[in-house]
C-alpha cells in the first residue's frame, strides 16, 4: 500500500495497521473543549502584565494561544494554504523527499519515523524541513506549489522573530538576561506541518502519539479543523481554535531551563471523520553540542533540579525503550537528587 496516506484516495475503512488496541485507541469522539487554555493579546495589554501573563501560562497550563502577535493574518493564510495545496501534489513529486533519515534537512514521511518498525501507524504525513540560517537551507526546500520558497521564507523570519520575542518575555519574567535564550539553545529552526486525511472511524486510531515536545519552544498553527488534545488533570481535552491565534508549547528543554518551574504539556491528535486537517509547528531547539541545564542565575539561590546533558544524550533516554517519548520519566533520569 502507498506509504503517504495524502495519496490515498476513497478510504472506506480504516487499515488493520492504523487500528490501535483498545487501551490506546481514542474511543469516545466527543471530548469537552477546554475554554480556560490562556488566550494572551499581545497588542491590548501592559508589557509587564503580559510577561506575567506568559510566566502564569507556561507555569500553570503549560500551553497558551496568543492574539494580535504580529504576524501577518494573510501571510499564515498563505502559508497553510500552500501546505493545503503541497500534500495535493502527484505521490511522484513527494516521493522526492520522502525519507526516515531524522538528519535529512528536508523530508516527508508518515505516522513515525519509525514507520519500518513500528507495530501500528498513525494517521498522519509529516513534511519536514530546517529553517535557519535561510541561505544555507532553502535550495533543499520544494519548488512547487509556486511560490513555496517566498511564502514559507517569509512565514519562517516572521514567526521566529515571535517565538524570541516570547523567549524575551520568559526571560523578563524569570529574571534571566534579555537573549539568553538565543545562540546554541536555539539554533534548530525547524518547520514541521503535520496533514490528516479524512478518517472514516476517529474512535480507532490517532493522528500523532502521546507525547511532549523535546525541544526548547514550539509555536503552532492550526486550521479550523480541531484535533489538538492535552492531557489535563488526567483527562484528554480538546485545544478550540481562536481564529488568527498562535498556539505555544514550551518544549522539554525550556522546562529543564527553568528549573521546573514550567510545565511541559503532554498532548496528542486525533483524526476527523469528514475533513483533511493541516497544522504548521515551528520548532526551536539547541544544537548537538549545547550542555542543557537549569538556567545559571536561577540556580545561585534555589538547587538545580536537573544534570547538565546534551541533546543527543537526552534522546538516547528519550527515545529509549520503556520512556516511550514520556517527558517525566526520561527528566527523572537526569533529575538532581539532591
Ligand atoms: O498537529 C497538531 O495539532 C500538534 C502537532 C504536535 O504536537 C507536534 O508536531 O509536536
Ligand atoms: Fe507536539
Amino acid at each position: 500500500m502507498e506509504i503517504l496516506i495524502s495519496n490515498w484516495s476513497n478510504v472506506e475503512c480504516v487499515p488493520k495497521k492504523y487500528i490501535f488496541p483498545p487501551e490506546r485507541r481514542p474511543g469516545k469522539l466527543e471530548f469537552p473543549v477546554c475554554h480556560d487554555i490562556p488566550l494572551i493579546d499581545f497588542a491590548h495589554n501592559h508589557p509587564d502584565e503580559i510577561v506575567q501573563q506568559v510566566i502564569r501560562a507556561c507555569q500553570e497550563f503549560g500551553i497558551f494561544q496568543v492574539i494580535n502577535h504580529g504576524v501577518c493574518e494573510n501571510l499564515m493564510y498563505a502559508t497553510m494554504n500552500m501546505y493545503k495545496e503541497f500534500f495535493k501534489l502527484p505521490s511522484e513529486y513527494k516521493a522526492k523527499f520522502y525519507s526516515n533519515d531524522i538528519n535529512k534537512s528536508c523530508r516527508i514521511y508518515s505516522s513515525t519515523f519509525a514507520y519500518d518498525t513500528e507495530e501500528f501507524h498513525y494517521w498522519r504525513d509529516n513534511f519536514t524541513h530546517r529553517c535557519h540560517p535561510l541561505e544555507e537551507y532553502i535550495q533543499s526546500w520544494p519548488d512547487k506549489p509556486p511560490k513555496y520558497r517566498e511564502v514559507v521564507s517569509e512565514y519562517s523570519r516572521e514567526t521566529r522573530k515571535l517565538l524570541y520575542k516570547i523567549l524575551d518575555m520568559i526571560c523578563k519574567g524569570l529574571g534571566l538576561e534579555k537573549g539568553y535564550f538565543e545562540g546554541e539553545v536555539s539554533k534548530t529552526h525547524l518547520l514541521s506541518v503535520n496533514h490528516h486525511i479524512p478518517c472514516p472511524n476517529p474512535s480507532l486510531t490517532l493522528g500523532m502519539p502521546v507525547h511532549s515536545d523535546p525541544n526548547l519552544i514550539t509555536l503552532l498553527q492550526q486550521c479550523d479543523v480541531p484535533g489538538l488534545q492535552i492531557l489535563k488533570d488526567g483527562q484528554w481535552i480538546g485545544v478550540h481554535h481562536v481564529p488568527h491565534s498562535l498556539i505555544v508549547i514550551p518544549g522539554i528543554q525550556l522546562k529543564v531551563m527553568s528549573n521546573d518551574k514550567f510545565i511541559t504539556p503532554v498532548h496528542r491528535v486525533v483524526t476527523h471523520r469528514l475533513e483533511a486537517r493541516t497544522t504548521i509547528g515551528v520548532f526551536l531547539g539547541p544544537s548537538l553540542e549545547f550542555l542543557i541545564k537549569p538556567a545559571t542565575a536561577l540556580v545561585r539561590t534555589e538547587p538545580a533540579e536537573f544534570r547538565a546533558f546534551t541533546y543527543p544524550e537526552f534522546f538516547k533516554v528519550f527515545n529509549g525503550g520503556a520512556n516511550k517519548s514520556d517527558a517525566q520519566l526520561t527528566l527523572n533520569h537526569f533529575r538532581d537528587k539532591h
